[in-house]
């Protein structure tokens, strides 16, 4: 087989301790044979596959450049699936460009993002869902996404998938069945024995897409903004919720002029909290443009937090309502209270009230708690999978299929269409494995990833 050699740096450009340079391709170690030699002067290609070797790298002139471990792969022993080798460098940016640099001229070309992978899946040793998977590792900010996404690197996830694909084979035979032999054909299923298997399957189609909503919302994160008057508090809130002293906080109004962005990690969920201006009429055009900032992160927003001041009367109905999930923090109970939880909750039914003291602290672990709780509604960390977008709606359209058998069951259309419909859910789960997949989609998925990966 003839494909190309490609390699990159596997590890972060940057400083640091080790940087990996990766290769991968019929012939890559002869390519690594032009600049390395261990230090009892054998090649990569003659050491053993998977042992690490210490050898030194040299320019075409015998310069060395850097002292390295290297290992090689043989084919259909590696992670692309193809001969493969590694060179591990010192860390830093010299070294690891370097040998990249020399392995180009010796016949390599720079991997594309994500080419490694890309290669893993063409050449059938994962699927694309674990592909996917792989990038989610990547980007995983805590211990629960890294599991969401690692559960699904090692098939668990596929194995799901199949299970729904082979029941929804086997009900497609026994509806063919019935079609050609109405009344006793092998494998016959009574109408209604078809109706309840499609509903028990898209039952299950709604769990899992429920389970990956949880693992995306783990991986991904939501975004939370804080809305309130000036004053009220909102900057000690981004603090306290912090546990530092991120935002300006005084005691004049209209001391936050711009949004301010920041993460925390929640219940294994990154938090993205936005601190915005107090909203308010104003003269002032800086304040102003702040104001309309503040609309906006309210707008953009996943879940709104609402702050308003305990210590003080008025000030909740002016600001502008909003149809996400919502929280209303009633802010420094730690003063004499002006504003009880009960009003609070008639002024904003079906918002859940949360007393705190951003400046004492009180109330801010169970206001995480409660953000958790609104954002993540039944969502079961340890059961979660963190898929793809186009995975989620692959799966979403397998269960609308299912539903539309089951449809076409009850009314005229009946066995003919349903048939089409659990073939056409089949073919959705078939994509989301990427047992179809076209160039433009895997162009498209792989080119999200990092370069190296
Ligand atoms: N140095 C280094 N560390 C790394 C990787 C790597 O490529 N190099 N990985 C990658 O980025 C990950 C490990 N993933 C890997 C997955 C499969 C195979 C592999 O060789 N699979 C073959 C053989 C299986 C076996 O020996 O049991 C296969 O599945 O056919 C290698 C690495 C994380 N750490
Ligand atoms: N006693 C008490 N004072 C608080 C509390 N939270 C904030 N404050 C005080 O209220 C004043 C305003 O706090 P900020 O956090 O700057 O309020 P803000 O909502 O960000 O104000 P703007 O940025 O102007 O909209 C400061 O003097 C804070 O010290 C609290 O929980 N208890
Ligand atoms: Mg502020």
């Amino acid at each position: 087989m003839s494909e190309e050699i490609i390699t990159a740096a596997a590890t972060a450009w940057g400083y640091g301790g080790i940087a990996i340079v990766r290769l991968s391709g019929e012939g890559c170690v002869a390519a690594a044979d032009k600049i390395y030699t261990s230090k009892t002067h054998k090649k990569l290609s003659e050491e053993p596959a998977r042992y690490m070797a210490l050898g030194t790298l040299r320019a075409p002139n015998g310069e060395p450049f850097d002292e390295v471990l290297a290992v090689r792969f043989e084919r259909g022993k590696s992670y692309t699936g193809e001969e493969a080798a590694e060179l591990h460098c010192h860390g830093g940016l010299a070294a690891a460009q370097r040998c990249v640099a020399e392995l180009c001229r010796n016949g390599a070309r720079l991997a594309l993002p994500g080419e490694f992978t890309r290669r893993a899946f063409v050449n059938g040793r994962i699927d694309l869902a674990q592909a996917e998977a792989v990038a989610g590792i990547i980007k995983a900010q805590s211990d629960e996404a890294l599991s969401a996404s690692a559960r699904a690197l090692q098939g668990e996830f596929t194995a799901e998938i199949k299970k729904l694909t082979a029941r929804l084979t086997e009900l497609y035979a026994a509806l063919e069945v019935d079609l050609d032999f109405p009344e006793e054909g092998e494998g016959f299923l009574a109408k209604e024995e078809s109706a309840a298997r499609l509903e028990e399957l898209s039952r299950e189609c709604a769990e899992l897409c429920s389970r990956c909503r949880c693992g995306m919302l783990l991986r991904d994160g939501l975004r939370a903004a804080i809305i309130g008057a000036p004053n009220v508090g909102k900057s000690s809130l981004l603090n306290a919720l912090l546990a530092r002293e991120r935002a300006i906080v005084t005691a004049v109004p209209g001391t936050t002029r711009d949004s301010i962005e920041e993460t925390f990690i929640c219940g294994g969920l990154p938090v993205r909290i936005i601190d915005t201006a107090g909203i308010r009429d104003t003269e002032d055009e800086v304040e102003a443009i702040g104001v309309g900032r503040s609309l906006r992160s309210m707008e953009e927003a996943d879940i709104v937090l609402r702050v308003l001041d305990g210590a003080e009367e008025e000030g909740a109905a002016v600001l502008p309502r909003t149809d996400k999930p919502q929280i209303i923090v009633i802010n420094k109970s730690d003063l004499p209270q002006r504003i009880t939880k009960e009003e609070a909750e008639a002024h904003f039914p079906g918002s859940a009230v949360l007393c705190v003291s951003a400046k004492e602290g009180g109330g801010i672990a169970e206001l995480k708690e409660l953000i958790l709780q609104t954002a993540a509604a039944g969502c079961d960390v340890s059961q979660s999978y963190s898929v793809s977008a186009r995975q989620l709606e692959c799966l979403a359209r397998a269960k609308e299929a299912v539903d539309a058998a089951a449809e076409a069951l009850k009314s005229a259309a009946g066995e003919d269409a349903a048939l089409s419909c659990v073939s056409e859910g089949a073919a959705q789960l078939a994509s989301l494995l990427g047992l179809d997949a076209g160039e433009e989609l895997l162009d498209k998925i792989f080119s999200a990833f990092c370069v190296g990966k």
